[in-house]
C-alpha cells in the first residue's frame, strides 16, 4: 500500500471501543513490520470519551476494554474526528451498525475525497435495509473501488492478546483489497483478500443473528445436536440470503462465512452469544438489554435481515425466531416447538 500511497501512510480508525481500539492495535503492530522495508505507517484512533483516549496516549492501555492488555506505543488516540481523519489515506469504521449514518454525516467534512473507507461493521441498517458498505457509499458519495469491509473469525479480546487470527479483506475492486491485505497484515494476524462484498457482509451480520439463537439454546441448556443443527441450518440460511444478493456461495463457506458462525457460535466471549445465553436462561429481555454494556449487533439487526429476506422472497426461520424472542416476546420454549414444527422439506431448498 506504502508503495502506491507514497512512503507515509496515515490510517484513522473511528471508535475505541472493543474492536476499533484491537483494529487499530493490529494495524499499529502492522506497521512495525514495514517499518524495516522503510514504510512508514500512523495510526490515529478516535474515541468519544476522552478517559479513554488518555488512557491508550498515557500508558498504552484501554482499560475500559482491554484492561492489562499493552497496545502498541505507536498508537496516538485523540476525541478530535478532524485531527483523526486530516490527511488518512485509509480511514477504518469501527461504531455500531446503527450509529453509522449519523457518525458519517458528522465526520464527512473531515474525511479526505481519495481516501478508502473501510467497514469492520456486522450489521444491516434499520429502515433502509442497507449493508454498512453501501450506508458508506450513499453517505460519502464514494466510488465501490475506494469501499471495503473487513470480517472473519476476530473475536476481539483474543486479538488484543496477540492470538492469531484470519479474516477476509473485501472489496470489489481488488487492487485496493490487496493493498488494504498488505497494510493490516501483521505476526498474528493474516487476511485473505476477496472481491465478494455482499458475501462477506450479510456473512458477518447473520452470524450475530444465528449466535443470539445458539445462545439461547446454551441457556436452556440443550446439548451439541441442538448446537449444532442452528449453526448449520443457520448457515444454510445465511447462504440462501446472500446468494439471493448476489453472492458467491463459496464465500460463506469461507471465514467470513462458517468460520465466523463457529467462533461466535462456540465462545463465551461474543457478546451476541452471550446475550442470547442470558435469554435462554430465564432473564427478561429487559434485564438482559440492561446488562449488555457492549454492542450486540443481531439484536437490531435481526429485524433488517428478515425484512431484508422477505423483500427478496428468501425463507428465514431462524432469524423470524430471533426477531419474535428479541422484539415479540415470544419465549425460547414457544420459539423451539415453532421451529421444530415447521412443514419438513428437503435439506437443500431456495437458492
Ligand atoms: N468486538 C468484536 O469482537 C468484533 C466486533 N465487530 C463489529 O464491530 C462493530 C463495533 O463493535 P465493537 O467495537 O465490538 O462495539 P463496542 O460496543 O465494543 O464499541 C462501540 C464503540 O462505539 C462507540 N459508540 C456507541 N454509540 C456511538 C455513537 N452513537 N456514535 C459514536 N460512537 C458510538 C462506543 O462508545 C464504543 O467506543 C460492530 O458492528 C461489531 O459487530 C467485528 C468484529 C469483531
Ligand atoms: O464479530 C465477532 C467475532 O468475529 C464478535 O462477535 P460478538 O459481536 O458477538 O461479540
Amino acid at each position: 500500500m506504502t508503495d502506491q500511497m507514497g512512503a507515509e501512510v496515515k490510517v484513522a480508525v473511528l471508535g475505541s471501543g472493543s474492536w476499533g481500539t484491537t483494529f487499530a492495535n493490529i494495524v499499529a503492530d502492522a506497521a512495525d513490520l514495514r517499518t524495516a522495508e522503510g514504510h512508514k505507517t500512523e495510526v490515529v484512533l478516535w474515541g468519544r470519551r476522552a478517559s479513554v483516549v488518555d488512557a491508550i496516549n498515557e500508558s498504552s492501555e484501554n482499560p475500559d476494554y482491554f484492561p492489562g492488555v499493552t497496545l502498541n506505543e505507536g498508537l496516538r488516540a485523540t476525541t478530535d474526528p478532524a485531527e483523526a481523519l486530516s490527511g488518512a489515506r485509509v480511514v477504518v469504521l469501527a461504531v455500531p451498525s446503527q450509529s453509522l449514518r449519523e457518525n458519517l454525516a458528522a465526520w464527512r467534512p473531515h474525511i479526505p475525497s481519495d481516501a478508502v473507507v473501510v467497514s469492520l461493521m456486522k450489521g444491516v441498517e434499520l429502515g433502509s435495509l442497507m449493508r454498512m458498505s453501501q450506508v458508506v457509499g450513499e453517505v460519502l458519495d464514494f466510488p465501490e473501488e475506494r469501499i471495503a469491509v473487513v470480517s472473519g473469525p476476530n473475536l476481539a479480546r483474543e486479538i488484543a492478546e496477540r492470538q492469531p487470527a484470519t479474516a477476509v479483506v473485501a472489496c470489489p475492486h481488488e487492487e485496493t483489497a490487496v493493498l488494504l491485505q498488505d497494510l493490516f497484515r501483521s505476526a498474528y494476524f493474516r487476511p485473505y483478500t476477496s472481491t465478494d462484498l455482499v458475501g462477506v457482509e450479510i456473512g458477518g451480520a447473520m452470524k450475530n443473528v444465528i449466535g443470539l439463537a445458539v445462545g439461547v439454546a446454551e441457556g436452556m441448556g440443550l446439548g451439541d445436536n441442538t448446537k449444532a443443527s442452528l449453526i448449520t441450518r443457520g448457515l444454510a440460511e445465511t447462504t440462501r440470503l446472500a446468494v439471493t444478493l448476489g453472492a458467491d456461495e463459496h464465500t460463506l463457506s469461507g471465514l467470513a462465512g462458517m468460520g465466523d458462525l463457529v467462533a461466535t457460535c462456540s465462545s463465551p466471549l461474543s457478546r451476541n452469544r452471550t446475550f442470547g445465553e442470558k435469554l435462554g436462561a430465564g432473564k427478561t429481555l429487559e434485564q438482559v438489554v440492561a446488562e449488555t454494556k457492549q454492542t450486540a449487533e443481531g439484536v437490531k439487526s435481526s429485524e433488517s435481515i428478515l425484512e431484508l429476506g422477505w423483500a427478496n422472497g428468501v425463507d428465514m426461520p431462524i432469524t423470524e425466531s430471533v426477531v419474535k424472542m428479541m422484539h415479540h416476546d415470544l419465549s425460547p420454549a414457544q420459539a423451539l416447538v415453532a421451529f421444530m414444527s415447521r412443514s419438513t422439506k428437503p435439506e437443500r431448498y431456495g437458492v
